[in-house]
């Protein structure tokens, strides 16, 4: 076989290296220019999302790609991302302005677990897209997570509250029925798990596992085909991949995400172990004091009541919502803790508390229950990307 090679493989990378950097570039200015926009929609009062725009923009660069022979899926996919990003970035503006006292250069976040954990991730995440420094606190409970907030040791807490493979975080939920503190933002985080270890191994020598008890309940499957394992439950999946690192035994393995494997010199032996390749945890952010959301970007707003022990008594409360046309995107109930056979329902619903609905609903609510309580109000960081016909 004859090569025809005109550059080495450096002088090739070294091309290659000038065009990602150029591609950032590009996207920093983009960045800049979705503020320039912003400000724009301030001034008309338009809402932040345009898919009408949207939907024309993607057309129009599926058209332009297969000038370059790229196909529409590749062309769709990363500008859903791109689009993703400018929509959070002028969200995440948006509420600076209206949240001045929020706007601050660093922020002290407690999560739970140390560097590396899902919620040291989601942490990291959420808080970038605000251009908020993060001052680190971590956490071994959900509980400490809470008190480092409500005791003023920390400004906002991160914690997971559902997952798509193992469902709702229950002691998260009990939490929430206790606490002064309010519901300020959410983000919903990949999670890949893998199958870590700290020494070269095989898959068939593993047999004592490390890790949080989310991460064993949503790789369930893939733990009952490894046949007799011994599970070991940590307080975070950091604390799990430490204690792997530590031992460095070929039987021994962790369940966490690849990259923070890294951290502590652990490699992926398995990886996407979890019972659904599409698996994703959504936390909630709280603080002491509660945030405005601008009318020109998605709310959600969570709520908790009781209601009365009559039959019927939850329907008539969610026909006050359904009457109202307001889209409840999560009801979960949890037991009252001292009063047996009580339940606490918890809903999430796609509206602003300061929506003047919101309120005739909370009155109506108000009527209807034994207890309400409104845990927040906050943007909806949930972006449905806008699809597009490829064979338009
Ligand atoms: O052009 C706008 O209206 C923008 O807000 C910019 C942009 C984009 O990034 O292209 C982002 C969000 C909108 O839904 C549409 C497009």
């Amino acid at each position: 076989m004859t090569v025809n090679t005109h550059d080495s493989l450096d002088d090739i990378r070294r091309n290659v290296t000038r065009i990602d950097n150029t591609l950032l570039a590009l996207l920093a200015e983009r960045r800049t220019l979705s503020l320039e926009v912003a400000k724009s929609k301030i001034s008309t009062a338009k809402p932040v999302r345009d898919q009408v725009r949207e939907q024309a923009l993607l057309l129009r660069l599926i058209d332009t790609g297969k000038e370059h022979q790229l196909d529409p899926q590749y062309v769709t996919q990363i500008f859903h991302t791109i689009i993703e990003d400018s929509v959070l970035y002028q969200q995440a503006y948006l509420q600076r302005l209206v949240n001045p006292e929020n706007a601050l250069p660093t922020a002290r976040v407690s999560f739970l677990g140390a560097k590396g954990s899902y919620s040291h991730l989601a942490s990291r995440n959420y808080f970038s897209r605000k251009q908020t420094q993060l001052v680190e606190i971590s956490c071994s409970s959900f509980r400490d997570i809470i008190n480092e907030v409500e005791t003023g040791h920390a400004d906002y807490g991160v914690l997971p509250i559902e997952n798509t493979s193992s469902g709702s975080i229950n002691e998260v939920y009990d939490l929430l029925q206790h606490t002064s503190l309010s519901i300020v933002g959410e983000i919903t985080q990949p999670i890949e798990h893998c199958l870590l270890t700290a020494v070269d191994t095989q898959l068939e020598q593993i047999d004592t596992l490390y890790s949080h008890p989310q991460p064993h309940q949503q790789c369930s499957e893939f733990l009952h085909g490894m046949g007799k394992i011994n599970q070991q439950y940590c307080s975070s999946t950091a604390d799990a991949m430490l204690t792997v690192a530590e031992l460095k035994q070929p039987n021994v393995a962790a369940i966490g995400n690849a990259s923070s494997g890294e951290i502590y010199g652990l490699t992926p032996i398995k990886t996407n172990i979890a019972n659904q390749q599409q698996n994703f945890t959504r936390f909630i952010v709280v603080a002491r004091k509660p945030v405005t959301v601008t009318s020109l970007i998605p709310a959600k707003t969570t709520l908790i009541m009781s209601t009365a022990q009559a039959a019927g008594s939850l329907v008539e409360c969610l026909l006050v919502l359904r009457n109202a046309k307001i889209n409840m995107t999560k009801l979960e109930s949890r037991p009252v803790i001292g009063n047996p056979w009580e339940e606490m329902f918890y809903v999430d619903v796609e509206i602003n508390l300061k929506d003047p609905l919101m309120q005739q609903v909370l009155d109506d609510l108000t009527r209807l229950t034994r207890f309400i309580k409104v845990l927040g109000c906050y943007p909806s960081e949930n972006v449905t990307p806008t699809e597009v016909d490829f064979n338009d």
